[in-house]
Protein backbone atom coordinates (compact mmCIF):
# COMPACT_ATOMS: atom_id res chain seq x y z
CA UNK A 1 0.00 0.00 0.00
CA UNK A 2 1.45 3.29 -1.04
CA UNK A 3 0.23 5.37 2.58
CA UNK A 4 1.18 4.09 5.84
CA UNK A 5 -1.36 3.48 8.60
CA UNK A 6 -1.63 6.75 10.10
CA UNK A 7 -1.98 8.80 6.84
CA UNK A 8 -4.33 6.86 6.17
CA UNK A 9 -6.12 7.79 9.68
CA UNK A 10 -5.22 11.26 8.93
CA UNK A 11 -6.84 11.14 5.55
CA UNK A 12 -10.60 9.80 6.90
CA UNK A 13 -10.40 11.97 9.48
CA UNK A 14 -9.62 14.71 7.51
CA UNK A 15 -12.29 13.88 4.27
CA UNK A 16 -14.43 11.82 5.93
CA UNK A 17 -15.02 7.93 5.09
CA UNK A 18 -15.55 6.26 2.78
CA UNK A 19 -12.63 7.59 0.85
CA UNK A 20 -10.65 6.30 -3.18
CA UNK A 21 -7.36 7.70 -2.63
CA UNK A 22 -4.71 7.80 -5.76
CA UNK A 23 -0.95 7.73 -6.08
CA UNK A 24 -0.02 10.22 -8.88
CA UNK A 25 3.22 8.49 -8.97
CA UNK A 26 2.19 5.43 -9.57
CA UNK A 27 -0.60 6.39 -12.46
CA UNK A 28 2.43 8.61 -13.74
CA UNK A 29 5.15 5.47 -13.16
CA UNK A 30 1.71 3.18 -15.21
CA UNK A 31 1.78 5.30 -18.41
CA UNK A 32 5.19 5.83 -19.00
CA UNK A 33 5.63 1.71 -19.18
CA UNK A 34 2.97 1.53 -21.44
CA UNK A 35 3.96 4.16 -23.78
CA UNK A 36 7.49 2.57 -24.15
CA UNK A 37 5.70 -0.51 -24.54
CA UNK A 38 6.94 -1.33 -28.06
CA UNK A 39 10.15 0.90 -28.82
CA UNK A 40 10.67 0.96 -32.70
CA UNK A 41 7.01 0.43 -33.36
CA UNK A 42 4.15 3.42 -34.40
CA UNK A 43 2.26 2.72 -31.26
CA UNK A 44 0.15 5.32 -29.73
CA UNK A 45 -1.62 4.66 -26.30
CA UNK A 46 -5.16 5.42 -25.91
CA UNK A 47 -6.67 5.35 -22.30
CA UNK A 48 -9.85 4.03 -22.10
CA UNK A 49 -11.42 6.49 -19.49
CA UNK A 50 -14.31 4.50 -18.45
CA UNK A 51 -12.01 2.66 -15.86
CA UNK A 52 -11.55 6.06 -13.90
CA UNK A 53 -12.61 9.30 -15.46
CA UNK A 54 -11.97 11.73 -12.64
CA UNK A 55 -11.54 14.69 -14.07
CA UNK A 56 -8.06 15.53 -12.05
CA UNK A 57 -7.16 11.96 -12.92
CA UNK A 58 -7.52 12.09 -17.13
CA UNK A 59 -5.07 15.64 -16.70
CA UNK A 60 -2.69 13.89 -15.57
CA UNK A 61 -2.59 11.19 -18.36
CA UNK A 62 -3.27 14.00 -20.81
CA UNK A 63 0.37 15.28 -19.47
CA UNK A 64 1.52 12.17 -19.71
CA UNK A 65 1.61 12.45 -23.34
CA UNK A 66 -1.68 9.56 -23.57
CA UNK A 67 -4.59 9.97 -25.97
CA UNK A 68 -8.24 8.67 -25.02
CA UNK A 69 -11.23 6.93 -25.68
CA UNK A 70 -14.78 7.49 -25.00
CA UNK A 71 -17.81 5.40 -24.75
CA UNK A 72 -20.17 8.36 -24.29
CA UNK A 73 -21.27 11.71 -24.96
CA UNK A 74 -20.57 12.62 -21.13
CA UNK A 75 -17.37 11.17 -21.10
CA UNK A 76 -16.23 13.50 -24.42
CA UNK A 77 -17.44 16.65 -22.31
CA UNK A 78 -15.06 15.40 -19.32
CA UNK A 79 -12.61 14.39 -21.83
CA UNK A 80 -12.68 18.10 -23.38
CA UNK A 81 -12.95 19.96 -20.02
CA UNK A 82 -9.63 17.78 -19.05
CA UNK A 83 -7.96 19.33 -21.79
CA UNK A 84 -8.13 16.36 -24.44
CA UNK A 85 -8.06 18.02 -27.99
CA UNK A 86 -10.21 16.70 -30.72
CA UNK A 87 -7.87 14.56 -32.67
CA UNK A 88 -6.64 12.78 -29.17
CA UNK A 89 -9.94 11.46 -28.53
CA UNK A 90 -11.57 8.18 -30.10
CA UNK A 91 -15.31 7.54 -29.53
CA UNK A 92 -15.79 4.01 -29.65
CA UNK A 93 -19.69 4.12 -29.21
CA UNK A 94 -22.19 1.10 -28.60
CA UNK A 95 -25.91 1.12 -29.52
CA UNK A 96 -25.74 4.75 -30.00
CA UNK A 97 -28.71 7.02 -31.21
CA UNK A 98 -27.80 9.82 -34.14
CA UNK A 99 -27.80 12.42 -31.93
CA UNK A 100 -25.08 10.90 -29.58
CA UNK A 101 -22.75 10.08 -33.05
CA UNK A 102 -23.79 14.03 -34.41
CA UNK A 103 -22.15 14.89 -30.93
CA UNK A 104 -18.87 13.43 -31.61
CA UNK A 105 -19.12 14.68 -36.02
CA UNK A 106 -19.86 17.99 -35.12
CA UNK A 107 -16.67 18.36 -32.81
CA UNK A 108 -14.62 16.39 -35.36
CA UNK A 109 -14.13 13.45 -32.94
CA UNK A 110 -13.24 10.44 -35.52
CA UNK A 111 -15.89 7.62 -34.17
CA UNK A 112 -15.57 3.60 -34.29
CA UNK A 113 -18.70 1.84 -35.06
CA UNK A 114 -19.82 -0.75 -33.58
CA UNK A 115 -22.69 -2.75 -36.21
CA UNK A 116 -23.09 -2.35 -40.09
CA UNK A 117 -26.82 -1.01 -39.08
CA UNK A 118 -24.26 1.91 -37.11
CA UNK A 119 -21.88 2.19 -40.06
CA UNK A 120 -25.25 2.46 -42.69
CA UNK A 121 -25.78 5.25 -39.57
CA UNK A 122 -23.27 6.90 -39.58
CA UNK A 123 -22.77 6.98 -43.66
CA UNK A 124 -26.39 8.49 -43.60
CA UNK A 125 -25.40 11.27 -40.98
CA UNK A 126 -21.55 11.92 -42.50
CA UNK A 127 -21.49 10.47 -45.83
CA UNK A 128 -17.90 11.38 -47.70
CA UNK A 129 -16.77 11.46 -43.57
CA UNK A 130 -14.00 9.54 -41.85
CA UNK A 131 -15.16 6.65 -39.22
CA UNK A 132 -13.47 3.59 -37.78
CA UNK A 133 -15.04 -0.30 -37.59
CA UNK A 134 -15.02 -1.76 -34.58
CA UNK A 135 -14.37 -5.92 -35.15
CA UNK A 136 -15.42 -9.02 -33.41
CA UNK A 137 -12.09 -11.81 -33.91
CA UNK A 138 -14.07 -14.25 -32.80
CA UNK A 139 -11.76 -14.11 -29.88
CA UNK A 140 -12.55 -12.90 -26.51
CA UNK A 141 -11.03 -12.97 -22.72
CA UNK A 142 -11.36 -11.84 -19.25
CA UNK A 143 -11.82 -12.20 -15.71
CA UNK A 144 -15.47 -13.03 -16.28
CA UNK A 145 -18.02 -13.61 -18.58
CA UNK A 146 -19.73 -10.34 -18.33
CA UNK A 147 -16.57 -8.71 -19.47
CA UNK A 148 -15.26 -11.00 -22.59
CA UNK A 149 -16.17 -8.62 -25.29
CA UNK A 150 -15.34 -10.19 -28.36
CA UNK A 151 -15.85 -14.22 -29.88
CA UNK A 152 -19.50 -16.01 -30.60
CA UNK A 153 -21.06 -15.21 -27.22
CA UNK A 154 -21.26 -11.03 -26.61
CA UNK A 155 -22.99 -8.04 -28.17
CA UNK A 156 -19.51 -6.14 -29.38
CA UNK A 157 -18.12 -5.58 -32.82
CA UNK A 158 -18.41 -6.11 -36.23
CA UNK A 159 -18.30 -9.98 -37.13
CA UNK A 160 -14.74 -11.16 -38.34
CA UNK A 161 -16.07 -12.30 -41.87
CA UNK A 162 -18.34 -9.15 -42.80
CA UNK A 163 -15.41 -7.25 -44.07
CA UNK A 164 -17.31 -7.32 -47.85
CA UNK A 165 -20.34 -6.07 -45.96
CA UNK A 166 -18.17 -3.18 -44.47
CA UNK A 167 -16.68 -2.34 -47.60
CA UNK A 168 -20.29 -2.22 -49.43
CA UNK A 169 -21.15 0.47 -46.79
CA UNK A 170 -18.22 2.32 -46.64
CA UNK A 171 -18.70 2.60 -50.76
CA UNK A 172 -22.18 3.47 -50.99
CA UNK A 173 -21.87 6.40 -48.48
CA UNK A 174 -18.12 7.53 -49.65
CA UNK A 175 -17.20 6.82 -46.32
CA UNK A 176 -13.37 7.12 -45.43
CA UNK A 177 -12.70 3.88 -43.45
CA UNK A 178 -9.61 5.13 -41.06
CA UNK A 179 -9.58 2.84 -38.69
CA UNK A 180 -10.28 -0.58 -37.26
CA UNK A 181 -10.41 -1.51 -33.70
CA UNK A 182 -11.24 -4.38 -31.19
CA UNK A 183 -11.29 -4.86 -28.01
CA UNK A 184 -11.26 -8.63 -26.64
CA UNK A 185 -12.16 -8.32 -23.08
CA UNK A 186 -10.59 -7.24 -19.34
CA UNK A 187 -8.04 -8.37 -17.28
CA UNK A 188 -6.17 -10.29 -19.86
CA UNK A 189 -2.94 -11.78 -17.41
CA UNK A 190 -1.51 -14.09 -19.61
CA UNK A 191 -0.14 -12.02 -22.66
CA UNK A 192 -0.64 -15.02 -25.75
CA UNK A 193 -4.57 -14.66 -25.01
CA UNK A 194 -4.02 -10.71 -25.67
CA UNK A 195 -1.71 -11.66 -29.00
CA UNK A 196 -4.27 -14.26 -30.06
CA UNK A 197 -7.01 -11.09 -30.19
CA UNK A 198 -4.29 -9.15 -32.34
CA UNK A 199 -3.75 -12.23 -34.78
CA UNK A 200 -7.41 -12.17 -35.47
CA UNK A 201 -7.66 -8.20 -35.63
CA UNK A 202 -4.77 -8.22 -38.33
CA UNK A 203 -6.15 -10.97 -40.42
CA UNK A 204 -9.21 -8.87 -41.01
CA UNK A 205 -6.46 -5.41 -41.30
CA UNK A 206 -4.99 -7.54 -44.50
CA UNK A 207 -8.37 -6.62 -46.24
CA UNK A 208 -8.14 -3.27 -45.53
CA UNK A 209 -4.96 -2.28 -46.82
CA UNK A 210 -4.65 1.62 -46.23
CA UNK A 211 -5.95 1.82 -42.98
CA UNK A 212 -4.39 4.57 -40.75
CA UNK A 213 -4.57 2.80 -37.57
CA UNK A 214 -4.97 -0.63 -36.35
CA UNK A 215 -6.70 -0.07 -32.50
CA UNK A 216 -5.74 -3.55 -31.00
CA UNK A 217 -8.00 -3.13 -27.48
CA UNK A 218 -7.62 -2.64 -24.16
CA UNK A 219 -7.44 -5.66 -21.47
CA UNK A 220 -4.52 -5.81 -19.76
CA UNK A 221 -4.84 -7.21 -15.83
CA UNK A 222 -3.06 -6.23 -13.07
CA UNK A 223 -3.05 -9.08 -9.95
CA UNK A 224 -5.71 -8.73 -7.74
CA UNK A 225 -4.47 -11.79 -5.79
CA UNK A 226 -1.71 -12.22 -3.04
CA UNK A 227 1.07 -13.89 -4.96
CA UNK A 228 -0.83 -13.42 -8.29
CA UNK A 229 1.39 -13.31 -11.55
CA UNK A 230 1.84 -9.63 -13.07
CA UNK A 231 1.21 -9.87 -16.85
CA UNK A 232 4.97 -10.29 -18.13
CA UNK A 233 4.90 -7.06 -19.97
CA UNK A 234 8.44 -7.97 -21.65
CA UNK A 235 7.09 -11.06 -23.12
CA UNK A 236 4.25 -9.22 -24.23
CA UNK A 237 6.33 -6.47 -25.80
CA UNK A 238 8.85 -8.90 -27.57
CA UNK A 239 5.71 -10.85 -29.41
CA UNK A 240 3.72 -8.23 -30.05
CA UNK A 241 6.68 -6.09 -31.76
CA UNK A 242 7.79 -9.47 -33.69
CA UNK A 243 3.61 -9.74 -34.44
CA UNK A 244 3.50 -6.27 -36.19
CA UNK A 245 6.85 -6.11 -37.59
CA UNK A 246 6.04 -9.49 -39.81
CA UNK A 247 2.25 -7.51 -40.71
CA UNK A 248 4.17 -4.64 -42.05
CA UNK A 249 6.02 -6.18 -44.66
CA UNK A 250 2.89 -7.20 -46.39
CA UNK A 251 1.10 -4.43 -45.51
CA UNK A 252 0.28 -1.26 -47.86
CA UNK A 253 0.42 1.50 -45.75
CA UNK A 254 3.74 1.37 -44.07
CA UNK A 255 2.69 4.39 -41.93
CA UNK A 256 -0.38 2.41 -40.09
CA UNK A 257 -0.12 3.91 -36.62
CA UNK A 258 -0.93 0.54 -34.06
CA UNK A 259 -3.00 1.70 -30.73
CA UNK A 260 -3.84 -0.45 -27.53
CA UNK A 261 -6.07 1.32 -25.46
CA UNK A 262 -5.81 0.20 -21.99
CA UNK A 263 -7.65 1.07 -18.55
CA UNK A 264 -7.48 -1.03 -15.70
CA UNK A 265 -4.03 -1.03 -16.14
CA UNK A 266 -2.78 2.10 -15.86
CA UNK A 267 -5.28 3.19 -12.81
CA UNK A 268 -5.78 0.01 -11.00
CA UNK A 269 -2.73 -0.15 -8.87
CA UNK A 270 -2.54 3.70 -8.12
CA UNK A 271 -5.74 3.75 -6.37
CA UNK A 272 -6.95 2.21 -2.75
CA UNK A 273 -10.45 2.32 -0.94
CA UNK A 274 -10.72 3.39 3.03
CA UNK A 275 -13.51 2.53 4.87
CA UNK A 276 -14.30 2.32 8.54
CA UNK A 277 -15.28 -0.98 10.77
CA UNK A 278 -18.43 0.24 12.51
CA UNK A 279 -19.64 -3.49 13.58
CA UNK A 280 -18.67 -6.88 14.31
CA UNK A 281 -21.38 -9.50 14.82
CA UNK A 282 -21.33 -13.38 15.03
CA UNK A 283 -24.28 -14.67 12.92
CA UNK A 284 -24.14 -18.64 13.19
CA UNK A 285 -21.14 -19.82 11.85
CA UNK A 286 -19.70 -16.89 10.21
CA UNK A 287 -18.46 -13.74 11.75
CA UNK A 288 -19.34 -10.35 10.05
CA UNK A 289 -17.20 -7.41 9.89
CA UNK A 290 -19.62 -3.99 9.24
CA UNK A 291 -18.12 -1.46 7.32
CA UNK A 292 -19.06 1.98 5.11
CA UNK A 293 -17.96 -0.58 2.19
CA UNK A 294 -20.63 -1.60 0.45
CA UNK A 295 -21.13 -1.78 -2.99
CA UNK A 296 -22.74 0.65 -3.35
CA UNK A 297 -19.10 2.46 -3.06
CA UNK A 298 -17.12 -1.15 -4.21
CA UNK A 299 -19.39 -3.57 -6.76
CA UNK A 300 -16.53 -5.22 -7.99
CA UNK A 301 -17.01 -8.07 -5.62
CA UNK A 302 -20.51 -8.50 -5.87
CA UNK A 303 -21.07 -8.08 -9.65
CA UNK A 304 -17.91 -10.21 -10.35
CA UNK A 305 -16.96 -12.10 -8.06
CA UNK A 306 -13.94 -10.21 -7.93
CA UNK A 307 -11.48 -10.75 -5.36
CA UNK A 308 -9.45 -7.26 -3.72
CA UNK A 309 -7.06 -7.47 -1.08
CA UNK A 310 -7.89 -5.79 2.07
CA UNK A 311 -5.24 -4.92 4.43
CA UNK A 312 -6.86 -4.38 8.28
CA UNK A 313 -5.48 -0.82 9.73
CA UNK A 314 -5.55 -0.90 13.34
CA UNK A 315 -4.47 1.36 15.94
CA UNK A 316 -2.16 -0.59 16.85
CA UNK A 317 -0.50 -3.49 14.52
CA UNK A 318 -2.03 -6.37 15.11
CA UNK A 319 -0.27 -10.23 15.63
CA UNK A 320 -1.73 -13.36 16.17
CA UNK A 321 -3.20 -15.83 14.11
CA UNK A 322 -5.73 -14.93 11.20
CA UNK A 323 -9.68 -15.56 11.43
CA UNK A 324 -12.01 -16.03 8.30
CA UNK A 325 -14.68 -13.04 8.36
CA UNK A 326 -17.08 -11.78 5.81
CA UNK A 327 -17.00 -8.02 5.04
CA UNK A 328 -19.79 -6.54 4.19
CA UNK A 329 -21.41 -3.11 3.77
CA UNK A 330 -23.98 -1.09 5.24
CA UNK A 331 -26.77 -1.51 2.06
CA UNK A 332 -30.06 -3.59 2.28
CA UNK A 333 -29.08 -6.66 0.46
CA UNK A 334 -27.71 -9.64 1.14
CA UNK A 335 -25.58 -9.61 -1.32
CA UNK A 336 -23.68 -6.31 -0.03
CA UNK A 337 -19.89 -7.85 0.54
CA UNK A 338 -16.37 -6.50 0.09
CA UNK A 339 -14.61 -10.03 0.69
CA UNK A 340 -16.81 -13.82 1.80
CA UNK A 341 -14.83 -15.87 4.42
CA UNK A 342 -11.51 -13.89 3.98
CA UNK A 343 -8.89 -14.86 6.29
CA UNK A 344 -7.68 -11.52 8.08
CA UNK A 345 -5.85 -10.84 10.93
CA UNK A 346 -7.87 -9.82 13.90
CA UNK A 347 -10.28 -6.46 13.24
CA UNK A 348 -11.68 -3.97 16.12
CA UNK A 349 -14.57 -1.66 15.97
CA UNK A 350 -12.75 1.21 14.76
CA UNK A 351 -10.50 -0.01 12.37
CA UNK A 352 -9.88 0.93 8.96
CA UNK A 353 -10.12 -1.40 5.92
CA UNK A 354 -7.98 -0.55 2.97
CA UNK A 355 -9.05 -2.14 -0.40
CA UNK A 356 -6.50 -2.22 -2.55
CA UNK A 357 -6.46 -2.02 -6.58
CA UNK A 358 -9.44 0.04 -6.31
CA UNK A 359 -8.78 2.51 -8.88
CA UNK A 360 -10.11 0.98 -11.65
CA UNK A 361 -14.11 0.36 -12.36
CA UNK A 362 -13.94 1.68 -8.28
CA UNK A 363 -15.51 5.11 -7.99
CA UNK A 364 -17.06 5.19 -11.52
CA UNK A 365 -19.38 2.19 -10.89
CA UNK A 366 -20.43 3.89 -7.12
CA UNK A 367 -24.11 4.72 -6.86
CA UNK A 368 -26.55 6.51 -4.32
CA UNK A 369 -28.25 3.23 -3.57
CA UNK A 370 -29.92 3.34 -0.32
CA UNK A 371 -29.38 7.12 -0.71
CA UNK A 372 -26.23 6.71 0.22
CA UNK A 373 -23.54 9.62 -0.25
CA UNK A 374 -21.02 8.85 -2.47
CA UNK A 375 -17.56 8.75 -1.52
CA UNK A 376 -14.68 11.74 -2.12
CA UNK A 377 -11.89 10.68 -3.70
CA UNK A 378 -8.21 12.24 -3.15
CA UNK A 379 -5.02 12.40 -4.70
CA UNK A 380 -1.58 11.92 -3.12
CA UNK A 381 1.20 13.58 -4.66
CA UNK A 382 4.93 12.90 -5.32
CA UNK A 383 5.98 15.25 -1.86
CA UNK A 384 3.31 12.99 0.33
CA UNK A 385 1.07 16.03 0.27
CA UNK A 386 -3.18 15.56 -0.79
CA UNK A 387 -5.52 17.32 -2.31
CA UNK A 388 -9.02 16.82 -2.68
CA UNK A 389 -10.15 15.47 -6.34
CA UNK A 390 -13.53 15.10 -5.87
CA UNK A 391 -15.82 16.10 -2.81
CA UNK A 392 -17.94 13.36 -1.15
CA UNK A 393 -22.00 13.94 -2.33
CA UNK A 394 -23.57 15.74 0.20
CA UNK A 395 -27.75 15.50 0.55
CA UNK A 396 -28.40 18.39 -1.79
CA UNK A 397 -26.74 15.88 -4.03
CA UNK A 398 -29.63 13.33 -3.53
CA UNK A 399 -32.27 15.77 -4.65
CA UNK A 400 -30.29 17.86 -7.51
CA UNK A 401 -32.40 16.44 -9.94
CA UNK A 402 -36.11 16.68 -9.13
CA UNK A 403 -38.54 18.97 -11.15
C1 LIG B 1 -13.51 -0.43 -26.33
C2 LIG B 1 -12.77 -0.61 -25.05
N1 LIG B 1 -11.47 -0.30 -25.01
C3 LIG B 1 -10.76 -0.44 -23.88
C4 LIG B 1 -11.34 -0.89 -22.71
C5 LIG B 1 -10.47 -0.98 -21.51
O1 LIG B 1 -10.46 -2.20 -20.90
P1 LIG B 1 -9.44 -2.48 -19.72
O2 LIG B 1 -9.80 -1.59 -18.61
O3 LIG B 1 -9.66 -3.90 -19.40
O4 LIG B 1 -8.08 -2.21 -20.24
C6 LIG B 1 -12.68 -1.24 -22.71
C7 LIG B 1 -13.32 -1.81 -21.51
O5 LIG B 1 -13.41 -3.00 -21.40
C8 LIG B 1 -13.42 -1.09 -23.91
O6 LIG B 1 -14.71 -1.39 -23.95
N1 LIG C 1 -16.10 -3.16 -15.05
C1 LIG C 1 -15.31 -4.31 -15.33
C2 LIG C 1 -14.47 -4.16 -16.55
C3 LIG C 1 -15.30 -3.84 -17.75
C4 LIG C 1 -14.52 -3.12 -18.77
C5 LIG C 1 -15.36 -2.36 -19.72
N2 LIG C 1 -15.84 -3.17 -20.83
C6 LIG C 1 -14.47 -4.70 -14.13
O1 LIG C 1 -14.52 -4.07 -13.14
O2 LIG C 1 -13.75 -5.62 -14.15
Amino acid sequence: MFINHNTAYELIEHYGSPLYVYDESILRNRCRELKNLLPGINCTVNYSAKANSNLEILKIILNEGLDVDAMSPGEIYIEQLAGFPVHRIFYIGNNVSAEEMKYAIEREILVSVDSLSQLELYGKINAGGAVAVRFNPGVGAGHHEKVITAGRNTKFGVQADFADQVKEIVKKYQLKLVGINQHIGSLILNEDKYIQGVKGLLQIAKQFPNLQFIDLGGGLGVPYGEGEARLDLSMLAIKLSALLKEFLQNYDNKEVVFKIEPGRYLVAECGILLGQVYSIKENYEKTYIGTDLGMNVLVRPVLYDSYHQIEVIGKKERSGPLKPVTVVGNICESGDFIAKDRLLPEIREGDLLAVLNAGAYGYVMSSNYNCRLRPGEVLMNADGSHRMIRRRDCFEDLVRHYV
